[in-house]
């Protein structure tokens, strides 16, 4: 799927119906193209409020369905049913929260990337605009060779755990089924409160954001080369104060010493 020319369409279709053609590879019965890929991605009751549950949705398949004690009951904040054609592919994002991801049946290769790559994946939001991780356009994304790709093959049975932050790509080798579960780690105040999906930024961080953005407006008063220059001096002070405290690798050896060895503390 290309989330940047939006080549998929939402659509509605009876259960069965929907499970024949996500399994079949040439549909007689299709909405854009007879060979076209279907996904599904399970919403909660009030879709714009409330976050997916199997066990609400799905109550039957939620019997079959077990999830370890990998965290506290109060923790849980959704379980998503999933069903993809096999070649579906989804796009790189990031989640806000922790997560199991499960595949029930076919298989599925996940790719991750750490979020200290994040420089390196060309974010639009929470996705990356590097759609085809397997054959980069090196020209528009070149320090895409830079991030560290994990990769892994689920089987039916496996649990993959995938922790918040961190980038995934998922693409379906056959037709398969799946569910992932999302708990909360930080302190239940630190989620965006209207967030069903589970990836809006946490409060503090979305509030950053947006004071940066303002920031990087009050720069347009000033002409392009002033612009540059406190660009760069904003640019510094977001490196000392997260990219050095978080990993030493990623600190800008040009860096003076002294300042080096204060901002390891
Ligand atoms: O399995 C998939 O297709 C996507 C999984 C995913 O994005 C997730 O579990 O957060
Ligand atoms: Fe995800």
């Amino acid at each position: 799927m290309d989330f940047l020319h939006k080549n998929f369409v939402y659509k509605t279709l009876p259960f069965n119906e929907f499970v024949k053609r996500a399994s079949e590879k040439q549909h007689s019965d299709f909405f854009l193209c007879e060979d076209e890929s279907y996904y599904l991605r399970s919403l909660g009751g009030d879709f714009r409020k409330e976050p997916a549950d199997l066990s609400k949705q799905f109550p039957d398949l939620a019997e079959d369905f077990h999830i370890p004690q990998f965290f506290e009951p109060d923790q849980f904040f959704s379980s998503i049913f999933r069903i993809s054609s096999c070649g579906l592919q989804l796009w790189t994002h990031y989640d806000v929260m922790d997560n199991l991801l499960a595949q029930v049946t076919g298989r599925k290769r996940v790719v991750l990337y750490s979020p200290q790559d994040a420089l390196h994946l060309y974010l639009a939001g929470d996705k990356s605009e590097v759609l085809d991780i397997d054959a980069p356009d090196l020209k528009r994304f070149p320090a895409f060779v830079k991030a560290t790709r994990h990769e892994c093959v689920l089987e039916p049975g496996d649990l993959l755990f995938i922790p918040a932050l961190w980038f995934h790509n998922t693409l379906a080798l056959e037709f398969g089924v799946g569910v992932n579960v999302f708990w909360r780690h930080l302190p239940v105040n630190s989620y965006d409160r209207k967030d069903p999906y589970g990836n809006k930024d946490p409060v503090a961080a979305a509030r950053a954001l947006q004071a940066l953005d303002k920031a990087l407006k009050t720069l347009d008063e000033l002409p392009a080369d002033y612009q540059d220059f406190y660009g760069r001096r904003m640019i510094q002070l977001i490196q000392k104060r997260t990219l050095c405290s978080a990993n030493r690798q990623d600190c800008d050896t040009t860096l003076p010493s002294s300042q080096f060895t204060k901002l390891q503390t």
